[in-house]
């Protein structure tokens, strides 16, 4: 073995002697018990959208549609992250959604919307087949996007639905393999605060052993909650069946790029490929796929990528690419599949803007790079 297969090696198996552990643990149950309206009324919307489905019959425009309605729902679910919006309660998914439909404004929008080319990508191929949701956070976030991956296979535009998360709470409250089943079991429990607290409170005492914590829950009809158990059930059935598989593979919690991928980690490189669709949610994984390193130049040359724009160790290897560069150039050799990239921006790694569209954002908002209310719907063939 040589010896950077023998520290991967190692780096490998401690993330694996460790990956219960969430330190993150009641931060990530307080945002959820807080989001129980927000998870009322999704559930509500999803319901209406897959009956409005059944409806159509199997007609391509209708699909569309409602495709691209649960794309935002997921885009705008990135928006919650116990780094910038730690109470979910304070995000409206739908009035994000409503507001990104009327055009860049304060308030924030869509700045790049590919859905077209997604669509258009999706058309070309056979029905069923298998779609990857590279997953960013635990909570609310993992709700929108199970609801996406709930519609690829209810829809049948996908017979399965990877959804990859990580072995450790990375970048704070990244979805570990434990919050799947925390949510699922939030969701099937009776209506908010009493229900959901119940079976969250459950889980957390069940592997902290420590005594329970105060928290505060969104105040829901039990009404309102019958949508959501609902889904839930549904939900595990997609479990149970494979139609949704659930993976966490340990190059995702590495320091190295994307780029590297194929080199580093090629069993994943080789398991993403067969994959129609890959859908990679948040700005984590947008900057990890744009971050060639200098240090090995030799392999990927980085072209028009400036570094070292941050004193930091990891945004050192963080590239600022002008902002009209191509974004299959940002994407270097990571090209396994197509891809979409479901983001709010909360770092200034962004490529593939229009000339000019940068200079006209700043008059907007001198912060939509960093502030999370700006998002892209960015696609790659
Ligand atoms: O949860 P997301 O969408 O990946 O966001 C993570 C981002 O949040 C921050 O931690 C703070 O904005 C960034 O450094 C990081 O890129």
């Amino acid at each position: 073995m040589r010896p950077e297969q023998l520290s991967y090696h190692i780096k490998y198996s401690y993330i694996l002697s460790v990956r219960s552990y969430d330190p993150f643990e009641l931060q990530k149950l307080q945002a959820l018990l807080k989001s129980g309206s927000a998870v009322a009324e999704l559930a509500a919307a999803g319901e209406k959208l897959l009956a409005d489905q059944a409806a159509a019959g199997v007609g391509a425009a209708a699909t569309k549609a409602h495709l691209q309605e649960v794309f935002q729902y997921a885009l705008w679910g990135n928006k919650t992250d116990l780094s910038m919006l730690v109470d979910a309660s304070k995000l409206d998914v739908n009035a994000s959604v409503k507001s990104a439909a009327q055009g860049a404004g304060a308030a924030g929008a869509l700045i790049l919307d590919q859905f077209e080319d997604v669509w258009a990508g999706l058309e070309s191929k056979a029905a069923g087949g298998r779609v990857d949701v590279i997953l960013d956070n635990a909570g609310l976030e993992l709700y929108t996007d199970l609801l996406l991956a709930d519609f690829l296979i209810e829809s049948g535009l996908a017979d399965q639905v990877h959804l990859h998360g990580k072995l450790l709470p990375w970048f704070v409250s990244d979805t570990m393999e434990k919050d799947l089943e925390i949510v699922l079991a939030a969701l099937e429990g009776a209506a908010p605060p009493e229900g959901m607290q119940a079976r969250r409170l459950d889980l957390f005492l069940a592997s902290s052993r420590r005594p329970a914590p105060p928290l505060s829950a969104a105040q829901v009809q039990q009404q309102q909650w019958g949508p959501v158990q609902r889904l839930a059930q549904r939900w595990r059935g997609h479990l149970a069946a494979g139609r949704w598989v659930y993976k966490d593979h340990a190059f995702w919690t590495t320091p190295f790029p994307f780029w590297w991928m194929q080199q580093v980690s090629p069993d994943l490189y080789a398991d993403l490929a067969a994959s129609k669709l890959l859908i990679f949610k948040g700005d984590l994984n947008y900057r990890q796929a744009h971050m060639p390193t200098p240090a090995n130049a030799s392999l990927h040359d980085a072209g028009a990528c400036v570094t070292g724009v941050s004193p930091s160790l990891k945004l050192a290897f963080d590239c600022r690419w002008p902002l009209d560069a191509p974004f299959t150039d940002a994407l270097g050799p990571f090209r396994p599949a197509p891809l979409v990239t479901l983001r709010t921006l909360k770092a200034d790694v962004m490529a593939g803007l229009a000339p000019g569209q940068g200079a006209a954002l700043d008059k907007v908002d001198s912060q939509w790079q960093v502030n999370g209310k700006f998002g892209v719907v960015q696609y790659a063939p």
